[in-house]
């Protein structure tokens, strides 16, 4: 496949979801806006850090002069906050283990008790730092044995937080669980006893929690599945950390604007579908790409069909070469490929041609498996949307966490990975990565990712800047999921793309 590398730039407004949109700032939630969070997209901008991150970022606090102590007092107040605010005087029970985790469970357990709530704690034997220790002092209440602690209305999970492991021992898993199974309410404290902080994956089984308090910052298993799964709602509870450093954010929601005064429909963004011989894919891409704000778009496929909505303009391009001389547009501003395109030798030629016909281009389906394990044939700047099937064939295994690998696709490709499922990655090959996560499963429908393609190209084509574009179609896809309740298909999805377009329009 002869592609050209070149620059995709030509039209680059600025990432305004880096620079503008809260990306690049600290944006954790105070245990007051903590209060009254509703669900997962209030953490919008909020930064992601590994347990090094995090550690580093902590040390530069100490650095700072502030006492470990003092640090762990703050954290833990602030999670206890969240708690009275949630739980008021319900009984409680506390379970610390060895390390900082542990300290700020004393910590919790002491704060709670001051303003009037019963308090248990259970340990799981000695403390082992010496701010833990200092706390377990401060908590001056009996510390029982949580093998044969009794279970109590409310439990806060301060077992083990970044400095987890290994799994739990086989018992106290089991105790945690029963603990919180017993519980009406459940809190953990940091992560949940058993994920793997950086990992998003289960060390041990896990119960699930009510509620997660984030300390600081959000961390990898708070939007990785299967950890992210393991509570009902995230709060971050502000400690002061500084979050400057981080590679990684939680997608925030775009700032869309309206069509220029003077707009006409190619100047808004002209986009071609390169559709092949499945033909439901190509038009779900084709009409989800003419409701989220491109100009026009043309649908390219072997043959006509009567399924496309009048507005799509529908070229019939029979074989590659016909496909080659239709891309010969000067006003096309994206091209898609993928979806529904087959993997016969005439869809790879047809993918060859919207490969060089030196567009800004989206590839999907298909076409990213077509691509056999060559991303690096892509013209710099392309946008591919794997699954994870499809992230497996083209990368071949990359170590690390979903957001590693994402970012690592995107070195390798040179281009912008949005590498899919219920936790999604977006990856830039000069680093940048926004993580969206806590989208409606409902989503997990076929033809969902057919339509998540054809919104980027229209974002491609109005934006002309990959990245951005593809966090605006991401929030864009699930924000439309999100319209579209229950049990819908991938169909009535593109009927709800609108208002999710008309709420971030300025
Ligand atoms: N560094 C700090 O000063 C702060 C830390 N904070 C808290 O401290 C936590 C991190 O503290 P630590 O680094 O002490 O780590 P943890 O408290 O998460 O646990 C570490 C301890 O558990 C042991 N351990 C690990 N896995 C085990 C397993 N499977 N079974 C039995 N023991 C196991 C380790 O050997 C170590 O003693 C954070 O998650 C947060 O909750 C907060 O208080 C904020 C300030
Ligand atoms: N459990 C889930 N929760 C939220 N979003 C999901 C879930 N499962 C899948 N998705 C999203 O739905 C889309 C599915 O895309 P894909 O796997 O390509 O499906 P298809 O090939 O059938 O179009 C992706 O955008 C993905 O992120
Ligand atoms: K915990």
């Amino acid at each position: 496949m002869g592609c050209r590398r070149r620059s995709l730039r030509r039209r680059h407004r600025g990432c305004r979801q880096w620079a503008d949109g809260g990306c690049c700032r600290r944006r954790s939630l105070s245990p007051a806006r903590s209060a009254g969070y509703q669900g997962n997209s209030a953490l919008s901008g909020a930064a992601i850090l590994t347990a090094e991150e995090m550690r580093a970022a902590e040390q530069a606090i100490f650095d700072s002069g502030v006492a470990p102590y003092a640090l762990m007092e703050t954290a833990g107040a602030a999670a206890a906050d969240v708690i009275w605010r949630a739980g008021g005087v319900r009984d409680t029970l506390v379970l610390c283990g060895p390390g900082n985790n542990g300290g700020d469970g004393f910590v919790i357990a002491r704060l709670l008790k001051a303003r009037g709530v019963p308090v248990r704690v259970a340990a799981t034997g000695e403390s082992k730092t010496d701010s833990s220790q200092k706390a377990r002092r401060a908590w001056a209440g009996p510390v029982e044995n949580i093998a044969d602690a009794a279970p109590a209305t409310q439990i806060v999970d301060a077992l083990f937080g970044i400095g987890l492991a290994r799994g739990l021992d086989g018992a106290l898993a089991q105790r945690l669980g029963e603990l919180v199974d017993a519980a009406e309410r459940s809190y953990a404290i940091d992560v949940p006893s058993g994920v793997d902080t950086d990992g998003g994956v289960l060390l041990s089984p896990v119960p699930r929690f009510d509620l997660c308090i984030a300390l600081g910052a959000l961390k990898p298993a708070h939007v990785l599945q299967p950890a992210a799964g393991t509570f009902a709602r995230l709060i971050c509870a502000d400690i002061g950390i500084g979050a400057n450093d981080a590679k990684a954010f939680l997608l925030t929601p775009p700032d869309l604007a309206e069509p220029a005064p003077d707009a006409h429909k190619y100047t808004r963004g002209l986009v071609d579908i390169v559709a092949g011989t499945m033909a439901g894919a190509g038009i779900l891409a084709a009409t989800a790409a003419a409701h989220a704000g491109a100009g026009c778009v043309r649908h390219l496929a072997p043959e006509p069909t009567s399924r496309l909505p009048n507005a799509v303009i529908m070229v019939t391009a029979p074989d590659a070469g016909a496909v080659t001389k239709a891309l010969q547009d000067e006003r096309i501003a994206s091209v898609l490929v993928g979806p529904g395109l087959g993997r016969s030798d005439e869809a790879r030629k047809r993918l060859s041609a919207a490969v060089t016909a030196g567009h800004p281009l989206v590839v999907d389906a298909d076409g990213i498996t077509l691509l056999e394990a060559a991303p690096d044939m892509l013209p710099v700047g392309t946008i591919i949307t794997p699954h994870e099937g499809e992230f497996s064939r083209l990368f071949g295994e990359i170590t690390g966490n979903k957001i590693d690998r994402a970012r690592e696709a995107a070195r390798r490709m040179g281009g912008v990975v949005v590498y899919k499922g219920p936790d999604t990655a977006i990856a830039s090959a000069d680093g940048r990565i926004a993580v969206w996560h806590g989208g409606s499963p409902w989503l997990s429908t076929a033809g969902t990712g057919d339509v998540l393609a054809g919104i980027c190209a229209a974002r491609l084509a109005v934006t002309g800047d990959p990245f951005l574009a593809a966090c605006e179609a991401v929030w864009l896809h699930g924000e439309a999921a999100r319209r579209a309740g229950a049990a819908f298909i991938a169909d009535d999805l593109i009927a709800h793309i609108p208002a999710a377009v008309a709420a971030r329009t300025q």
